[in-house]
């Protein structure tokens, strides 16, 4: 084992949870949440707020998120700050590490602590580790796969869990998106949050938009309510002329887990016809690389990923620079864009690709997160954009 991923030993009430990564490497801590082991690739993430949003992104399934910011749970968790839909037993990211073992929850909104909620919602939680040392690993080699396991008796077969992180075969050419899109049709006319009167409430729609959902977040609905658009989600394999039978004035393609390309494969046929429809469509993170790959791009995978709440993005349209909500591992590749297609957002962090548009059509996606949840508002102005287009072509 690396000496700097040993754990330090002040923190430790007893080993009760370790991460075995592919490479051999053993993190030991205090495990708490669910019991039990779970595979993904292990990402880190920088959000100083938001772990409950982030956990139940459903674009997290498969992943393990590791905090760099040590006090994660202190807030507790509430029956609001959930991201999926399906708001079931079943949480999206399949682990959680973190610095300091979490404390009872403090905060007015807490209806739970989160021990208590990551065991109801079966995910492993894993405290007490060098989340540090482990940062600066996936810096140097990229998101490794790993497997973290709780177990009470403190009993591991780590052999059998470094093994089964082998066998993992990883994120690429996963579609998750079947997984964690709706199976039924259903409209939303929830607003966004605000003190002290909480959600808001869509009352007259301007627009009625049809949300292809493969994954999507609620403050995505949240935010195209909050410009009066009403939300008709549809399930991720929703054919092209079932969308347009119903002439919304715009699409949304959602955020969603797995690799693009895999999920682009009875996708992106679809997309294309949208595209051509002349219909306004705005893509958001997974909805955005799967755009890019129905007008001829690229995407890779990335080596370490964008995950936090802080990124800056530049948008090209206005010089202005916004501080932004990331989570993806896979990324649209310039160089790959056609001629018609602008690159109109780009990361500072990299100078990855972070937003296009069509020349010819009222078609849009962004990279990066502008319904937040958590992270800065700073974008909230795109979903203003997708009114425009809206506007424009009724
Ligand atoms: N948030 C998202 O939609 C993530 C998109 C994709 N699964 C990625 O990791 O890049």
């Amino acid at each position: 084992m690396s000496k700097d991923l040993l754990p330090k030993p002040s923190l430790l009430k007893g080993v009760t949870g370790v991460l075995a990564l592919a490479d051999g490497t053993i993190l030991q801590g205090v495990g708490c949440g669910a019991v039990g082991d779970a595979v993904g690739e292990v990402c880190f993430n920088t959000a100083m707020t938001g772990y409950q949003e982030i956990l139940t992104d459903p674009s997290y399934m498969a992943q393990i998120v590791a905090f760099t910011f040590p006090h994660v749970g202190n807030v507790g968790t509430n029956l609001e700050d959930l991201e999926q839909m399906s708001g079931g037993a079943e949480t999206a990211a399949r682990g959680v590490l973190f610095r300091e073992v979490p404390t009872d929850a403090a905060n007015w909104r807490a209806n739970s602590d989160f021990d208590a909620w990551m065991q109801r919602r079966g995910v492993i939680g894993l405290a007490g580790v060098d989340t540090r040392a482990l940062t600066r690993k996936i810096r140097e080699t990229g998101m490794p796969h790993g497997v973290i396991a709780h177990s009470p008796t403190g009993e591991f077969d780590l052999d059998a869990l470094v093994a089964k992180a082998k066998a993992w075969a990883g994120l690429e050419g996963l579609d998750l998106a079947k997984d964690a899109s709706t199976t039924q049709t259903f409209t939303w006319d929830e607003g966004l949050w605000s003190w002290p009167e909480g959600y808001a409430k869509l009352d007259q729609p301007k627009y009625e938009v049809v949300v292809l959902d493969y994954g999507v977040k609620r403050n995505i609905l949240r935010a195209l309510a909050h410009v009066g658009a009403r939300a008709t989600v549809v399930p991720a394999d929703t054919k092209a002329e079932d969308i347009l039978a119903r002439n919304p004035d715009g699409v949304l393609l959602s955020n969603g887990p797995g690799d693009p390309a895999a999920t682009g494969a009875y996708a992106v046929p679809e997309i294309q016809k949208l595209v051509q429809s002349g219909k306004p469509v705005f893509g958001i993170c997974l909805g955005h690389q799967m755009l890019a790959l129905a007008v001829g791009a690229k995407t890779v995978k990335m080596e370490q990923g964008h995950h936090g709440a802080n990124h800056p993005v530049k948008d090209l349209t206005t010089g202005k620079v916004e501080i932004v909500s990331m989570n993806h591992g896979f990324t649209v590749d310039s160089a790959s864009l056609p001629k018609a297609v602008t690159e109109t957002h780009v990361s500072l962090f990299d100078g990855t690709n972070a937003g296009i548009a069509l020349a010819d059509k009222p078609v849009f996606s962004v990279q990066h997160h502008p319904e937040a949840s958590p992270g800065p508002t700073d974008s909230l102005y795109l979903f203003e954009r997708f009114a425009g287009l809206m506007d424009a072509a009724k």
